[in-house]
């Protein structure tokens, strides 16, 4: 199969699998309106979607259209809605049945006859579920696939299995038809800005280089926090639970990108291969390093349970820490807590990285320096640290310094994880996308303790009971301690220090 990592700039169709759904409807097509608008959609671009769902095109424009945001009604972006339609249309099919796509390739034929030249790429995009991408991915390489004077690319959703097993049977599937080089796996956390931030505040400050390491940093926390819960998603979230949701994919991408060394140069196979490595030198997750909840009811909001898509007395654990350990020698002994959790008091997902006590002498009981890197909501990155208590004493404070990017960079729109991730598909960039030994090496770290949690080892073990709306189990906080948390709350004030009051 053809190597190949030119841009798309010409003559490309991209096709969306599974055009109806969700995922599509939230987060594909604004993502391709985002590049549109932008102008970083190849020239003549022609956007087909594709799924079970019978409907004609306005209906199909209507709910492609409808998460596409224009909250002042501005006339140039309604005009930008009404030209991207134009370029993308629909076809209903079977996602099993070649005959199918056999007359999606024929609708694909019809517009590339329009072409000036010869060359035709086509992109195909899987936002579907897992249960069809093995006949979608053979579907499209027999009937769809451009053999002579193009490229084809396959972008792939998570998620990508369920445990070791299972990711290996699914990636030796999906390989029989698309090699590595045509596969693009979205994680879509690598997408996000202040992920991929982290490679220039890593490599490109000397002090952040310096301080980097078990030497002089105490723990790490990783925290996603949904302030909802699976409201109607359960029966997809119940198979899968937080751990496989998000932690194994999301958070531990983001930890292997902070914990990596500096890669050889940005080329995506260096990257990667870094990271890869970091990985492997993770064992497996103990049953003693984890902590396992769920929601129940509170302040007028519905518990897990009673979700109707929710099996009655399920165990599946909607919140979830674990600590893993690398053991190299970089970060032996430094403990990195993986948390998240489903209807939590707040949306947030950030890095906390807290620095080790300075040594005793001339300070006491001093705050620790925490550098926080704030991914969402409101992008940031702030370092706590102490200064003098300004006035006639020597008195250390907790302060910080602050980059909130907001007011940093007041003219600039953060893009989508999303665009980002289509725009470097479309380049050929397979820096900011997972490869098959990143895929086995993080399976092999958490199926130990999933298989626990599904009960394969023995009784499936209870999650803690935790209120819709709080901050998880309330066990939280002793877990975290064991790990050496210092929580800085009394002596640390946001966004004033008022002496007076001190
Ligand atoms: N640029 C900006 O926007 C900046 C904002 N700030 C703001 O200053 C405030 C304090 O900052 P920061 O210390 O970083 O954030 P928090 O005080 O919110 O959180 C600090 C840590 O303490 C935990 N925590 C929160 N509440 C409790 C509690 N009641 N009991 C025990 N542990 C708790 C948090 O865990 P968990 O998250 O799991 O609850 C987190 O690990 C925040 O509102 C922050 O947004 C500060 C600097 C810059
Ligand atoms: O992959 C997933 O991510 C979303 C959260 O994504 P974000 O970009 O809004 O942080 C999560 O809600 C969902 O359960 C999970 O499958």
């Amino acid at each position: 199969m053809e190597t190949n990592h030119d841009e798309l700039k010409d003559n490309t169709i991209i096709i969306v699998f599974g055009a109806s759904g969700d995922l599509a409807k939230k987060k594909t097509f604004p993502a391709l309106f985002g590049l549109y608008k932008n102008g970083f959609l190849p020239r003549d671009v022609h956007i087909v979607g594709y799924a079970r769902t019978k409907m004609d095109e306005a209906e199909f424009h209507k709910r492609v259209t409808s998460y596409i945001k224009n909250p002042n009604d501005d006339a140039e972006v309604a005009s930008d809605i009404d030209d991207f339609k134009k370029f993308t249309s629909y076809l209903s099919g079977s996602y099993e049945d070649p005959a199918s796509f056999k007359e999606l390739n024929k609708h694909l034929e019809e517009i590339e006859s329009h072409y000036q030249s010869k060359e035709c790429n086509r992109l195909f995009y899987l936002a579907l579920p897992p249960s069809v991408f093995v006949p979608v991915a053979k579907n499209i390489k027999d009937e769809c696939y451009v053999s002579k004077g193009g490229i084809n690319r396959i972008i792939v959703e998570k998620p990508f299995g369920k445990d070791l097993k299972s990711c290996r049977e699914l990636i030796g599937s999906l390989k029989q038809s698309w090699s590595e080089d045509e596969t693009f796996r979205i994680d879509h956390y690598l997408g996000k800005e202040m992920v991929k931030n982290i490679l220039v505040l890593r490599f490109a400050n000397v002090w952040i280089g310096a301080a980097w390491d078990k030497n002089s940093i105490s723990n790490v926390q990783i925290s996603f926090k949904e302030p909802f819960g699976t409201e109607g998603r359960g029966g997809y979230f119940d198979e899968f639970g937080i751990i496989r949701d998000i932690l194994q994919n999301h958070l531990l991408q983001v930890l292997s990108v902070l914990t990596m060394e500096r890669p050889v140069s940005f080329a995506a196979e260096d990257i990667r291969d870094e990271k890869v490595k970091v990985l492997r030198a993770i064992p497996a997750i103990e049953r003693n390093d984890t902590l396992l909840g769920q929601y129940v009811a509170a302040n007028g909001k519905p518990g897990y349970l009673q979700d109707s898509t929710v099996p009655p007395n399920s165990v599946c654990p909607t919140f979830a820490a674990t600590t893993v350990w690398i053991n190299n020698p970089r970060w032996e002994g430094v403990p990195f807590i993986l948390k998240a959790g489903k209807a939590l008091n707040e949306s947030k997902v950030e890095i906390r990285i807290q620095f080790k006590d300075v040594v005793q002498g001339i300070f006491k009981d001093i705050a620790r320096n925490e550098l926080v890197i704030r991914i969402q909501p409101s992008e940031a990155i702030y370092l706590k640290m102490n200064t003098k208590l300004p006035g006639l004493y020597t008195r250390a404070m907790p302060t910080e310094m602050d980059l909130t990017y907001k007011r940093r960079f007041t003219d600039t729109k953060i893009p989508e994880a999303y665009e980002s991730l289509i725009l470097d598909a479309l380049k050929g960039d397979h820096s900011n996308f997972v490869r098959d030994d990143e895929l086995d090496v993080a399976w092999k770290i958490f199926t130990p303790i999933l298989h626990w949690i599904d009960g394969q080892d023995g009784p499936r073990p209870r999650p803690i009971n935790y209120p819709y709306g709080s901050r998880g189990p309330k066990e939280l906080d002793t877990f975290i301690g064991k790990y050496g948390y210092r929580r800085l709350a009394d002596s640390y004030a946001w966004p004033v220090t008022h002496l007076s009051s001190l």
